[in-house]
């Protein structure tokens, strides 16, 4: 059986450091149509906003997992459906390939191996704070992460390559050197995707497309304009 993410068009990723928009819920962002939720953010996250969106989002009938930032918070519950762990390809501090996640195996003994999966991280927006905290060399061009996605899939066996333009729009023709190196993993896109036109153009290079901000800033009528755009390109 194939794994899960490789029939998502679309998801949506909420960081519980993060409010919703006015007069919306956690339940409005699960009835998008979006194909699977990531709970997750970079910086701020505690165990207990996190729990309080699994809990939230757990009700309703989409696929929930999480995705831990740079302080590793991870809640365990059977509501979810997984854990998404990244791992930043090229990230200037080596922590942000092996050592969180040793530390984090190190200190958590309930970890669920069969419902754990890794997402090989591709950060490629300087200004971002993952960049930032993850020290990132975003100084690539197309043949650079096309050579990183391949490694990624033909060396350390990844399922899942990310290309992270967190906060803005990307270069679709760098995001298609990324889709033209890999055969058989993933390729998840995020950044910047702010409506159909340009949740339909990184579909149409990536696997599936990551709406973040956009739930956060302009709420769920928007986003599912973007689940249209990324649905109508795959
Ligand atoms: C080993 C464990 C459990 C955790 C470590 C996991 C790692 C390597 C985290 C590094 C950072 C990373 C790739 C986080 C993923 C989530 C992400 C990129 C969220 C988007 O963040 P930004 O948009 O940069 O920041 P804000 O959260 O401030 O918006
Ligand atoms: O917040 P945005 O820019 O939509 O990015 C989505 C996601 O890739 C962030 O990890
Ligand atoms: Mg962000």
């Amino acid at each position: 059986m194939s794994a899960p993410w490789t029939e998502w068009d679309h998801i949506v990723k909420i960081d519980p450091d993060k409010s919703l928009v006015d007069g919306e819920s956690y339940e409005d962002v699960c009835r998008t149509g979006t194909d699977a939720i990531e709970v997750g953010g970079t910086t701020g996250m505690t165990e207990e906003k996190m729990q309080a969106v699994v809990e939230a989002c757990s009700e309703h009938d989409v696929p929930l997992y999480i995705e831990p930032g740079v302080d590793a918070t991870v809640v365990h519950t059977d509501s979810l459906d997984g854990y998404l762990i990244p791992i930043v390809f090229n990230a200037g501090d080596v922590s942000w390939m092996t050592g969180a996640h040793k530390e984090w195996v190190r200190l958590d003994d309930g970890i669920d191996w069969a419902r754990t999966n890794t997402e090989a991280y591709i950060v490629l927006n300087p200004d971002s704070s993952v960049a930032t905290y993850t020290q990132a060399n975003c100084d690539l061009d197309a043949e650079d992460v096309a050579a990183y996605a391949t490694i990624a899939e033909r060396m350390f066996g990844q399922e899942i390559v990310y290309v992270e333009y967190s906060g803005t729009f990307g270069d679709p023709e760098i995001v298609a050197a990324a889709g033209d190196a890999l055969d058989d993993a993933t390729l998840f896109y995020g950044g910047g995707i702010h409506d159909y036109d340009s949740a339909h153009e990184m579909g149409e290079r990536a696997d599936t497309v990551v709406v973040g901000d956009l739930v956060h800033d302009e709420g769920v009528d928007a986003v599912r304009e973007t689940v249209r755009g990324a649905t109508d390109a795959n």
